[in-house]
């Protein structure tokens, strides 16, 4: 996917990084969880502006634990995560940059709106949306879109804004998680399987959706799946994860035809036919 790098200016007010989107990085990160690490010495760039970076490997070899070490949800044992020059894994102690950090940098998660941050499912779709745009023009971040537009944009029409959420396919949850990811006009999204119930059609417009917003507002893209021709479609990067490490990165097609680790040549082996052929 080709890039530019065509930004608006930062409306965060940190003086020193005004007119730069702010990138998010992991140096040397090691974490996991109960004092076991399941992520060694995992380094990672997403930069506002670049192409989308991918990351695939087998179930537990700790993709989704590096979204949450780059969310903040889990402190690195070792290494760091940092946003404009601030460990990530503090900023949910300072109230205005929490604000800031939340709206620029967003993630979807496999399940969609369920537990989402700050998110009622009790509520209907257009109040969740509305509330959604609101937060983020408090954060100076708000879409130019409408609630509709919004909707329209992962795939759902306004006949959905009355409709409660909770009562929502597992798709429309997925889409709607999109949907209030996109009102903060974020610049760094993480995608974490993000798009497994979804019918093939479906996804492919979505996805077909995502890229152009993605490619129009200079979105750093990371997608973290199973999902091999999702991958190769969004990311001409793509990581390699086996048990903690990045063992091999590159184009996932390249990487799949010359696997140099045993894990990316069962990646490679398992790939579905039509995943095999592009080699
Ligand atoms: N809250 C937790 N407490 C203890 N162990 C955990 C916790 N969350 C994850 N793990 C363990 O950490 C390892 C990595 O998990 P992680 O969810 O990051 O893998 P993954 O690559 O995303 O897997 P999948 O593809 O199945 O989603 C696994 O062994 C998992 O069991």
């Amino acid at each position: 996917m080709e890039r530019r790098g065509a930004h608006g200016p930062a409306t965060d007010g940190r003086q020193s990084m005004a007119k730069e989107p702010t990138p998010l990085r992991a140096r040397d990160l090691w974490a996991g969880h109960v004092g076991r690490d399941v992520v060694r010495g995992v380094d990672l760039e997403l930069v506002p502006g670049a192409a989308p970076v991918g990351i695939a490997g087998e179930s537990g070899s700790g993709k989704t634990t590096i979204v949450q070490a780059l969310l903040g949800t889990i402190k690195p044992s070792r290494g760091n995560v940092s946003w404009g020059g601030q460990t990530v894994s503090r900023i949910g102690r300072v109230g205005a940059t929490k604000k800031q950090f939340k709206a620029h940098v967003r993630a979807v998660r496999q399940y969609g709106i369920e537990g989402a941050d700050g998110v009622d499912p009790h509520k209907s779709v257009e109040k969740a949306v509305a509330r959604a745009l609101a937060d983020a023009r408090k954060a100076g971040r708000s879409s130019s879109r409408s609630a509709v537009e919004l909707l329209e944009l992962v795939g759902l029409a306004d006949r959905h804004l009355d409709r409660v959420m909770r009562t929502l396919s597992g798709g429309e949850k997925q889409r709607l998680a999109l949907a209030f990811a996109l009102a903060t006009r974020p610049e760094v999204l993480l995608l974490d399987e993000p798009f497994t119930a979804l019918d093939p059609n479906t996804r492919a417009e979505v996805v077909g959706r995502l890229r152009a917003i993605v490619e129009s507002e200079g979105i750093a893209l990371l997608v973290v799946s199973h999902d091999l021709e999702l991958l190769e479609r969004l990311c001409p990067t793509v990581h390699i994860l086996a048990d903690g490490v990045f063992v091999q990165s590159g184009p996932l097609r390249d990487v799949l035809a010359q696997p140099a680790h045993p894990a990316v040549k069962d990646l490679a082996d398992a790939a579905p036919l039509a995943v095999q052929r592009w080699s």
